[in-house]
């Protein structure tokens, strides 16, 4: 299966490769991140399935005193007892659907990690986006590994090292699995930024697991 990693050091370096990758200690010492990408890691675009049947939500989101429609729809899906919040909004829990539970069972075997949760973004044009941030909500421990699925058409995704600003971009395709490893979400941001061309839909799955 097709892989990319990105090892990403905070030295304004950033290595690249395709195929396997081996951790060498004396670099591990040295990495602020480590990103891998597989671009056809699903055999099916659940697009649809995903628009039609997640309970989609349209929030409203507050910053600095102005509120305003959140530029994305969204809903969460976890396990029994396991809730999310960012930024101030509080997302009601969906139940697992089998379907969900299938791509959450590739995932979890391809990381070797579980999730017990999962944020769902639905970016319906191109005007639809997510800011700079790092999924670092404190329910996440400090050392969170988030994977993220991507269905329907491609999308930018933009990482920035918060102490040097070096930027990395990545077209994230529909059927891709994306896996940012610690320590990427305490060293980088990441966005979808906004597009002014026509961009089709596209859905992104993001597991992660919540501590309790
Ligand atoms: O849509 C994406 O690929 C990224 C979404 C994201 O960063 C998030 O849900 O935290
Ligand atoms: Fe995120």
């Amino acid at each position: 299966m097709e892989r990319w990693w990105y090892s990403l050091f905070s030295a304004n370096e950033v290595s690249m490769g395709q195929g396997s990758f081996v951790f060498e200690s004396e670099v591990e010492s040295f990495l602020d991140g480590m990103i891998e990408y597989y671009p056809n890691f699903f055999k099916d675009d659940e697009f649809s399935y995903l628009k039609e049947k997640l309970n989609w939500r349209k929030d409203l989101i507050t910053i600095f005193g102005k509120t305003n429609p959140i530029p994305r729809l969204h809903c969460w899906y976890g396990d029994q007892g396991i809730n999310y919040e960012y930024s101030n909004i509080h997302l009601p829990r969906n139940d697992w659907s089998s379907e969900l539970i299938k791509i959450k069972d590739e995932i979890e075997e391809k990381v070797s990690t579980r999730f017990n949760g999962m944020l769902a973004n639905y970016y319906r044009d191109g005007s639809d986006y997510v800011s700079w941030h790092s999924d670092d909500e404190k329910s996440l421990g400090p050392n969170p590994t988030i994977a993220c699925a991507s269905f329907g058409g491609p999308r930018v995704f933009s990482l920035k090292n918060r102490k040097s600003g070096e930027l990395i971009k990545i077209n994230l395709q529909g059927r891709s699995l994306l896996i940012m490893h610690p320590p990427t979400q305490r060293e980088w941001l990441h966005q979808i930024p906004k597009s002014k061309v026509f961009e089709d839909e596209r859905i992104s799955l993001t597991f992660r697991f919540v501590h309790q």
